[in-house]
């Protein structure tokens, strides 16, 4: 029976056709036809300029998906340590369980990982999903894949967090095929809308010229990442409890096509820019990678590190693991000061939860300084060896005063 039902308004325009994701809907003899493969996602309803579809599955829909309730964060974890940004989902999924009045969950994968289970509730879990087994030991995506869509299916949340490394680029795109619902990738502002209790998940689109609001209106979970750094860590709450849920691990070894036969650790190359506290970045008005050094030494007089803007990076001045912005890490250090960059959207995307922004640029008109706490309009060469100077000599005072 068809989940669809057509009105005699209909006059057979054909704009439902191309809006039909699963080819289900063909106009004969100026009439659409919804055929036997109509899932009733009211996707030609809204296509529908005349008025003339109803969903009835749709509808039906609509009440099955209040049987979706809760938030949950997938809580990734490598060798028995938390991943920052499962931290920082929790501070946030806290935020959005609390304005529907739900709770909030961490799912928590991995072999003898319960012992994070209490950390997981002093960053604001309510409960948590624990899934233990040898086999769940190393990430490998068809064992994560069918845990979570297995366990997704039966309790039914409303909205799933992932964050948007390595291993949660992979698994998202996977448990949401299996569920049939929608993903978000690298949302940079999630918020529920007060009138129909929708996630709201923002994030740059064409390029970074505009943010992009999406909802997920007809299918559950509503599904997200979010990259690290993106949003801060919530306050730790030591003793705060919850219930653990122990998850059945059903799969077997024959199961999955893939084998861990050694992990090998890739050397750190340079700092953790998401980690450090101060911040000075080069963009191309720095003009050259000799030029880079004198940044680099005004970053160690602070204490911190030096990045770059994705036009420098380009240029061979900095390697790829230092770019800050869309495309690079998203960093919230207390101090970053921006050294001839033109503060771009993309660029901005990645630096712009900094606590002090202090932007150098010749060009008074420059973007940056409509984010930047101080401004200094000058010859970035200029005003970079004076700062050096003045920071050595600080240095040293602070060094004879405690000698
Ligand atoms: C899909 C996409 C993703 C992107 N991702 C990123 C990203 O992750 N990170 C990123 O940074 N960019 C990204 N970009 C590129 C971004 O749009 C900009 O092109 C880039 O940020 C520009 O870098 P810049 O500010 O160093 O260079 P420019 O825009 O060329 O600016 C150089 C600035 O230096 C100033 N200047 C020049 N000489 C001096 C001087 N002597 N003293 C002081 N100031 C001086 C100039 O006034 C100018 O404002 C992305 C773009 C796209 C389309």
């Amino acid at each position: 029976m068809s989940v669809v039902v057509l009105k005699d308004k209909c006059i057979g325009c054909k704009l439902c056709v191309p809006a039909c994701p699963y080819n289900a809907i063909e106009v004969v003899d100026r009439k659409a036809i919804i055929k036997d493969n109509c899932t009733g996602c009211g996707a030609c309803v809204t296509s529908c300029k005349k008025d003339a579809i109803i969903s009835e599955g749709q509808k039906a829909g609509q009440s099955n998906l209040n049987q979706y309730q809760g938030v949950w964060v997938f809580a990734e974890q490598r060798e028995g340590r938390l991943a920052d940004v499962a931290i920082e989902l929790l501070g946030e999924g806290r935020k959005l369980a609390d304005q529907l009045g739900q709770k909030l969950a961490a799912v928590l994968l991995g072999d003898e990982v319960e012992s994070l289970a209490g950390q997981l509730f002093a960053f604001g879990a309510d409960r948590v999903y624990l899934a233990q087994d040898p086999i769940l030991k190393h990430y490998r995506t068809e064992a994560y894949a069918t845990v979570v869509a297995d366990l997704a299916q039966a309790e039914k949340p409303a909205i799933v967090l992932y964050g948007a490394t390595h291993v949660g680029r992979d698994l998202a795109p996977r448990v949401t095929r299996r569920l049939r619902t929608g993903l978000t990738a690298d949302c940079t502002e999630l918020d529920i809308d007060n009138e129909s209790g929708l996630l709201l998940q923002t994030r740059p689109a064409f390029g970074g010229s505009i943010m992009a609001t999406i909802v997920c209106p007809n299918h559950r979970p509503q599904m997200a990442t979010v990259r690290p750094g993106v949003f801060s860590k919530p306050e730790k709450v030591e003793g705060r409890k919850g219930e653990i849920v122990t998850v059945p691990v059903k799969i077997a070894e024959k199961d999955i096509r893939t084998t861990i036969l050694e992990v090998v650790k890739e050397a750190k190359q340079g700092a953790n820019l998401e980690e450090a506290s101060v911040i000075v970045a080069g963009g191309r008005g720095i003009g050259n990678a000799e030029k880079f050094k004198l940044l680099d030494e005004v970053a160690r007089l602070l204490g911190g590190e030096v990045a770059a803007s994705r036009a420098a990076v380009e240029a061979g001045w900095l390697g790829p693991e230092r770019q800050v912005g869309q495309t690079g890490k998203t960093v919230r250090p207390k101090l970053y000061i921006a050294c001839g960059i033109s503060g771009a959207i993309q660029h901005r995307a990645g630096m712009q939860g900094s606590e002090v922004i202090v932007a150098i640029n010749k060009d008074p008109n420059a973007p940056i300084f409509t984010i930047a706490d101080y401004g200094i309009v000058a010859d970035v060469h200029e005003i970079l060896p004076i700062l050096k100077e003045e920071l050595a000599r600080l240095k040293d005072e602070d060094q004879g005063e405690v000698a």
